[in-house]
């Protein structure tokens, strides 16, 4: 067990289809001007940095932290970048929370981001799979997406109904949303007759492409009061792995987030996660993935997600809302959504979430994770 570490400071930028308002480097700048602004601290007083993105060609760059250095004045500072799909931001996370924790950092600034309207998305997904098992049946993320729902729809018997529910929660919730870009509430209805993209995912059941950047700073116990009274403690944190191609693999639950969500829940004392959180965020790159992590974390038995949602306990004035920030729906700057997930735990806990403060939340849990769906964490934060 390692030191304890507190998130003392966040900052996400105004996130768009295109901002060609600033390069890569300003956009990464805005959000760590804004997160060191919050923890009252200057780049002077961060020890390591670390610099998390989506895979190369999803912004078309090789090497932004060489760049990023000059543009976050943190020359001189051990500095490393990380990718891990869509998991990165998260990624990014673990690894500063693991030098804070480790004794190796009093403070690390993660900043995580993603310029998509630079690169190639679905191509770049492609080349996510497999070259001899996977490649040449990859349609960027959409395919395997689509495949993985209607297995549960003919298993478990979920309808596109229940896909079309998280839709709606999540784009009503992104309203309030000062840094999402999509705002429109749409109704179950208009999901499911929105432009079919992939049978049976939808317009509506799909994020925005989008540019933007998070950052946060991680800080020590010993150093946490220079910052706030308050910070977000992180529990527990975990990001696992299964194996792309083994014919045991279950479409069904998530195996890796089921493990990560032990380990977590081991660590920060968790027993019965449905009564236990006040509010969740997740990483829902499709509508029908956030029925999947109800399972894999335990807010309900497998295969009764669509139970779960129906009863409302996941919408904004439930017991358990599930991304009152909106998630990917308002906004999917894929490298930042790590970071963005954690950002808005974190005000959750603080207790200065600006736009959707759940009242008195004190427990948070995050799920994030990227690869070809299988690399997943969560963490949990609380005050
Ligand atoms: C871990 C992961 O995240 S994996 C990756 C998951 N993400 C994806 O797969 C991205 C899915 N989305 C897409 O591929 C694209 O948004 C598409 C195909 C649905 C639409 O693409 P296009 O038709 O080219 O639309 P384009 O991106 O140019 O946007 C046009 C407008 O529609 C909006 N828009 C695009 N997609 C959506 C959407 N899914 N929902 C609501 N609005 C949308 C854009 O914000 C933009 O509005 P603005 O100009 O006012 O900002």
């Amino acid at each position: 067990m390692g030191r304890h570490v507190g998130i003392v400071g966040v900052g996400q930028t105004h996130h768009a289809r295109r901002r060609t308002d600033v390069s890569q480097a300003g956009l990464v700048r805005e959000a760590v001007d804004r997160a060191l602004a919050d923890a009252k601290l200057s780049m002077e007083d961060i020890d390591t940095v670390v610099v998390a993105t989506g895979p190369v060609l999803f912004a078309a760059v090789n090497q932004p932290e060489k760049w990023v250095v000059d543009a976050i004045g943190a020359q001189g500072k051990s500095v490393v970048r990380l990718t891990s799909g869509g998991g990165a931001g998260f990624a990014g996370a673990l690894a500063g929370y693991y030098q804070v924790a480790g004794g190796f950092s009093e403070r690390t600034l993660v900043v995580a981001y993603d310029k998509l309207s630079e690169g190639q998305l679905q191509y770049s997904i492609s080349t996510l799979y497999d070259p001899f098992w996977g490649r040449e049946f990859a349609v960027g993320i959409m395919g395997f997406s689509a495949a993985y729902w209607r297995a549960r729809m003919d298993v478990l018997g979920h309808t596109e109904e229940a896909a079309a529910m998280v839709a709606a929660k999540n784009r009503k919730n992104a309203i309030a949303n000062p840094y999402a870009h999509v705002k429109k509430e749409v109704s179950v209805q208009d999901v499911l007759n929105s432009k079919p993209l992939c049978w049976p995912i939808k317009l509506l059941d799909v994020p925005p492409i989008s540019d933007g950047a998070a950052a946060i700073v991680l800080s020590s116990e010993k150093m946490a009061h220079h910052s706030t009274s308050r910070p977000a403690w992180i529990r527990g944190m975990a990001y696992c792995c299964e194996a792309d191609n083994a014919p045991e693999r279950s479409l069904m639950l998530s195996e890796p987030l089921a493990i990560a969500s032990r380990q977590v829940y081991r660590a920060a004392g968790i027993t019965n996660p449905r009564r236990q959180f006040d509010v969740v965020e997740v990483q829902e790159p499709y509508s029908c993935f956030e029925l999947n992590y109800y399972e894999s974390l335990g807010l309900c038995p497998p295969g009764q997600a669509a139970e779960l949602m129906a009863s409302g306990a996941t919408q904004l004035d439930g017991d358990i809302p599930v991304n009152p920030s909106g998630g990917c729906m308002g906004a999917n700057p894929i490298g930042a959504v790590g970071v963005i997930r954690l950002i808005e735990a974190a005000t959750q806990v603080m207790g200065k979430n600006e736009s959707h403060q759940i009242k008195d939340a004190k427990t948070a849990l995050v799920q994030s994770g990227g690869g070809w769906a299988n690399l997943r964490g969560c963490a949990v934060l609380s005050a």
